[in-house]
């Protein structure tokens, strides 16, 4: 058990969140997001991806995105980076942390990144070897942790074993995301237990969708095992375009809501949070996912 009070959440809305969004926002509209997101206290934003504008058109803005945030000190603004080809264009515009991805199913890995987990993972050895060589941090991520869209079940072996390379492989951090949101509380806890007998727990972070709305019960669960790292999205907007069925993030509002009401520490301003998403949710015009920003909308 973690007796640590604190919790680091890791804001991927301007990744993760935008990513799978219709409406193409302009660059000027993401940076504004970065800063608001800055001010609210948060200490991990990740900015934007540098993978191919074909598979993801709307961050093909990346590197205007990158250059024109505010760099707040003592804030991380980690970027997802698929190859060596993204490794680049991310440093051309001054980017210190990544983000490498891979999944624990086979299927999910080719239909997102044209490769098998193991080329996957093979492409992405130069450029953690090249960012230890600029002393660039890398985390990692694990995708289809409790399901895939394509193959149904995943092993938690499997899942195990690729977060068990990751971390041999120098990510400081290996996030573990049930990317269509069809984990329970019980199944998310046993497969954070398994990794964590071969990964520090310190170094493990949560990721969920909250399409079957399991999300905030996931994450409890995953708490009471030690986790303190969340990945979360304001106003729960995202989810992956190479994810069939899959909905948004789980609301970083609710998230820190929920943590705020079992007396744990975040450092992120709730009230600023909350209009941070109500102003998201104007941009992308549609209605917030985030039910604590809906409750206070309606009792306003
Ligand atoms: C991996 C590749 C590139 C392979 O894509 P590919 O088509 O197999 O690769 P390629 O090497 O043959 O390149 C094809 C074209 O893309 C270009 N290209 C190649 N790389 C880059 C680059 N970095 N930046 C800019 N351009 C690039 C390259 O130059 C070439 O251009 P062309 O010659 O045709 O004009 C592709 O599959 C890809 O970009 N996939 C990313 C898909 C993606 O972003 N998915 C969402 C992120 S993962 C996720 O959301 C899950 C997560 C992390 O949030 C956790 C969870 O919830 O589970």
């Amino acid at each position: 058990m973690n007796a640590s009070n604190h919790v680091r959440i890791v804001e991927v809305g301007a990744r993760d969140g935008l990513q799978n969004e219709k409406t193409l926002l302009p660059a000027d509209v993401k940076i504004a997001l970065i800063d608001r997101l800055s001010s609210t206290g948060l200490k991990t934003i990740e900015a934007t991806s540098f993978v191919s504008p074909k598979w993801v058109p709307q961050l093909a803005d990346a590197a205007e995105v990158f250059a024109g945030i505010r760099k707040v000190p003592g804030v991380s603004y980690p970027v997802l980076v698929p190859n060596l080809q993204g490794y680049q264009r991310a440093r051309e515009v001054g980017a210190t942390e990544i983000a490498v991805f891979t999944a624990a199913s086979e299927a999910f890995s080719r239909k997102n990144t044209n490769a098998s987990i193991d080329e996957s993972i093979e492409r992405f050895i130069p450029v953690i070897e090249q960012a230890q060589a600029d002393e660039v941090k890398v985390r990692g991520y694990v995708s289809t942790v409790l399901g895939c869209p394509y193959q149904g079940e995943v092993p938690v072996s499997d899942v195990v074993h690729v977060a068990k390379r990751l971390y041999e492989l120098g990510c400081y951090e290996i996030s573990l995301g049930d990317t269509i949101g069809v984990g329970t509380p019980a199944k998310a806890r046993a497969m954070l237990h398994a990794v964590a007998q071969e990964v520090p727990i310190g170094a493990l972070a949560v990721h969920f969708h909250d399409t079957y709305g399991q999300a905030l019960a996931n994450i409890l669960a995953c708490l009471e095992e030690g986790a303190r790292v969340v990945d979360s999205s304001v106003s729960g907007t995202g989810g992956c375009p190479y994810a069939k069925g899959a909905t948004g993030n789980v609301a970083s509002e609710d998230v820190v809501y929920m943590l705020h009401g079992m007396g744990m520490n975040t450092g992120i301003d709730l009230d600023l949070l909350v209009a941070t998403g109500a102003w998201l949710a104007g941009q992308l015009h549609k209605d917030t996912a985030s039910r604590v920003t809906r409750a206070r909308t309606a009792a306003a």
